[in-house]
């Protein structure tokens, strides 16, 4: 089965009304892979409309497990609904380790992403200390299961994983492909266990200090689907050859 490709472009809490909307401009859809942006909330509607006439699929960067209500700060996935959004960044190694979101959060936020309708990408990955000592898989695939075992095998198909692993991330000290190829089979191998179907189906992308001159080569591997970007999505020139990359 081949798999579509995907990239993703996570902006963290970066830009400015003007910034985001000269950013969105200069990025170039593709047809041959999902192209998806993901803004501050702040900035969503703006770049909603941007993106989605010129094909572009818009991520949230998180959001509430909760409908509505007396919840200060939080935003639900109706209000995400609101503005076309497709796709929902959920367990960021960011969000887990700031913002102490446990496994058992992510499952529930997992949860109502797919409810909805709507595409969580599902963020895991070891820190350094954990590849050191040798957990990379058990902590990637233990972070899998919490999710699977809340939504089940059948919906788990929708999910798409982005296995990032911490000591990548902002560092400009990237997995190998072959280090990454070796994770994501390994997550795809376990996924297996519980149902095969699901393995076939979902994407898994590569995460962490992913710029264009690696790109290809993370993409070349059987088990990488595409990537999350943070940093390099930034610079509409670097993103959009990241995605030429992907075709
Ligand atoms: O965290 C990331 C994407 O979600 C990766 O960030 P960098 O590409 O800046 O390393």
């Amino acid at each position: 089965m081949t798999r579509r490709k995907i990239v993703a472009g996570n902006w963290k809490m970066n830009g400015s009304k003007e910034s985001v909307v000269e950013l969105v401009k200069s990025i170039q859809s593709n047809d041959a892979v999902d192209v998806v942006v993901a803004p501050s909330f702040v900035y969503l509607a703006t770049v909603a409309d941007l993106a989605l006439a010129s094909n572009l699929k818009v991520a949230a960067q998180n959001v509430s497990d909760q409908k509505q209500g007396a919840f200060t700060g939080e935003v639900s996935i109706p209000m995400l609904e609101d503005f076309s959004v497709s796709h929902v960044i959920v367990g960021h190694s960011e969000r887990r380790s700031l913002y102490a979101e446990t496994d058992a959060i992510v499952a529930d936020k997992v949860d109502a992403v797919l409810a909805a309708g709507l595409t969580p990408i599902l963020c895991v990955g070891e820190t350094l200390e954990q590849r050191e000592n040798g957990t990379t898989l058990a902590i990637c695939n233990g972070q899998i299961d919490a999710v699977m075992n809340v939504v089940g095998a059948e919906r788990f198909e929708s999910v798409v994983v982005a296995y990032e692993p911490v000591w990548a991330i902002g560092t400009g000290k990237s997995a190998t492909s072959e280090q990454a190829q070796e994770v994501h089979k390994g997550i795809r191998t376990h996924i297996a266990k519980t149902s095969s179907k699901a393995a076939e189906k979902v994407a898994i992308l590569y995460g962490g200090s992913v710029k264009a001159s690696n790109s290809a080569e993370l993409f070349a591997q059987p088990d990488i689907d595409g990537a999350l970007v943070g940093g390099a999505s930034l610079d509409a020139a670097e993103f959009n050859s990241i995605i030429e990359s992907a075709k």
